[in-house]
């Protein structure tokens, strides 16, 4: 792996994702080669490390186990390569595809079964006819160009988090690409993005625009031919349709008469940034070498979207990379929404390696041009003379402390005790907390600053207990400090980030 996992990724988490440098053949899932963890207890230097699903951060989706040095035996190997097979999809794409031109064909009978998400040939009526059914009239031509309208979004946190973008959003980042010149766009995870562009060349608007969408969700394979979509986990770079399909993205990344490339991405926001950043390099590295010598070290244009808070993570990988204000919204997120429901000012940003100053974010909505920076930026972000920034993350105006020679969330104060400005209310005397170092199990310091602290990676992940399925023997949990679940977790990061 190329992208360097230096320094630490979420410290406070016992659970780290170990980069392998190919010395040793990880070991599959239904999701593709599983990644390496390994599991830190309070009070011992090295921790033990296991195998788990790259894909899935809840076990009850993907219950895979192994311990490192594991010896598994031949007949759980086969018993697991059975399980891989029979949960994978019902038909390959190309079945998809043909029944797909088979449904078209069929003016008046056209069933969908919502529960089962599949286009229903006639023959199949009687097997799915207890389920619940869109009939004719909702699967016109029109409706069935927008699969992610007919689709129901996956929105499992823990795995595909299939938050689909609103409208706005949507169009903004469909116009920002055109203009820039852009005629071929990766879409992964990004279903939306993807149909939007197929819409916008059916309708013939402006220069016809080429799209790949890779995706895990494989129900997209229904709508798309195999050069328009690719059964693809984004945290391993694994296509599910091996050689063929990746010869697919192979071809589409191929810039000929002058079609310029860009890749876009909204991964789930529950973090694993490091392998989805070796992915991305992955992706990156391909293109590379099939441009022209002079270009042959450069990155792939990119637009990686996830929340502000994730920026510090996201530049360690991709230190060329700006986070631009613009605001994202989607449609079926309760947070991360416009108008009277949700949030109002979403947490998502577009972090790219596109030129700042090109990327032009709509007056109408309240952005402004910053000389100094040489980006636009949100109307509430002012910029500092002192810092010589437009500082504010998350959408308020910050403040400029003296003190601390920076700016700071506005509703933070200079504490004299911490020597630095934090919340009101904040333990005081530098306190790490009650939880403490999860290494030493010292309450003195959190586990960032701990002397025990060896090349370890992490990443934001902390899988619940492994089924006893998969693995026989299970990692003891060590005695620790009580800690917040998954979801309290990200829940806190958000009022955090919000205060
Ligand atoms: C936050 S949504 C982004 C959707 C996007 N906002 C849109 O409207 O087009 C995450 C997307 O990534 C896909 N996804 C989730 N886990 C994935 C994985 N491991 N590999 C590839 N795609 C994944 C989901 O199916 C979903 O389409
Ligand atoms: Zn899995
Ligand atoms: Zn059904
Ligand atoms: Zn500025
Ligand atoms: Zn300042
Ligand atoms: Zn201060
Ligand atoms: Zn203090």
């Amino acid at each position: 792996m190329d992208v360097q996992l230096k320094g630490s990724d979420e410290d406070e988490f016992g659970i780290e994702c170990v980069v392998q440098k190919g010395e040793q053949k990880a070991p599959s899932c239904v999701h593709g080669p599983t990644l390496l963890f390994e599991k830190v207890c309070v009070g011992e230097k090295k921790g033990r490390r296991f195998y788990a699903c790259s894909a899935c951060r809840d076990r009850k989706e993907c219950a895979f186990f192994q311990w490192e040095n594991e010896k598994v035996s031949e007949a759980r190997l086969m018993a697991r390569e059975e399980e891989n097979r029979s949960k994978m999809p019902p038909f390959t794409h190309q079945e998809y595809c043909s029944r797909f031109r088979r449904f078209l064909a069929l003016p008046l009978g056209r069933r969908f079964c919502q529960d089962c998400q599949l286009l229903l040939l006639p023959g199949e009526w009687e097997t799915h006819a207890t389920h619940k059914m869109s009939q004719a009239d909702d699967l016109t031509e029109a409706r069935l160009s927008r699969p992610s309208l007919l689709l129901k979004p996956l929105e499992n946190k823990k795995s595909n988090a299939q938050y689909l973008f609103a409208d706005r959003s949507c169009h903004f980042l469909l116009d920002t690409i055109a203009q820039q010149g852009y005629r071929k766009v990766l879409c992964v995870g990004t279903p939306r993005l993807h149909e939007l562009i197929k819409l916008r060349n059916q309708e013939g608007k402006g220069e016809p625009m080429k799209t790949l969408l890779l995706d895990i969700d494989f129900r997209y394979a229904q709508f798309n031919g195999t050069e328009e979509f690719c059964h693809y986990n984004m945290f391993n770079h694994h296509f599910f349709g091996g050689e063929a399909a990746t010869k697919v993205l192979l071809s589409f990344l191929i810039e000929k008469d002058g079609e310029k490339v860009i890749m876009v991405t909204d991964p789930p926001f529950g973090g694993l940034t490091k392998p989805l950043a070796w992915s991305f390099s992955q992706i990156s590295e391909t293109w590379s070498k099939l441009q022209t010598l002079e270009a042959s070290d450069a990155e792939v244009p990119m637009v990686w979207i996830f929340p502000y808070f994730f920026e510090p993570r996201i530049l360690e990988c991709f230190p060329s990379f700006t986070m631009l204000d613009y605001q994202l919204d989607y449609d079926n997120h309760p947070l991360y929404k416009h108008g009277k429901t949700g949030r109002k000012q979403s947490p998502v940003r577009l972090f790219t390696n596109l030129n700042p100053q090109d990327v032009v974010l709509p007056k109408e909505e309240g952005y402004r041009f910053c000389k100094v920076c040489a980006r636009y930026v949100w109307s509430e972000n002012r910029h500092c003379s002192k810092c010589n920034v437009c500082p504010s993350k998350d959408g308020r105006q910050w403040k400029h402390c003296s003190e601390c020679q920076k700016c700071v969330k506005p509703s933070w104060r200079h504490c004299q005790s911490c020597g630095r400005c934090a919340l009101p209310g904040h333990p005081c005397g530098n306190s790490p907390g009650l939880e403490g170092c999860f290494i030493c199990g010292s309450l003195k310091h959190k586990r960032r600053n701990c002397r025990n602290k060896e090349k370890r990676r992490s990443c934001n992940y902390r899988p619940s207990r492994p089924e006893a399925k998969e693995g026989r023997t299970q990692p003891k949990q060590a005695k620790k400090p009580k800690r917040k679940s998954g979801a309290q977790r990200r829940a806190n990061k958000l009022r955090k980030a919000a205060e």
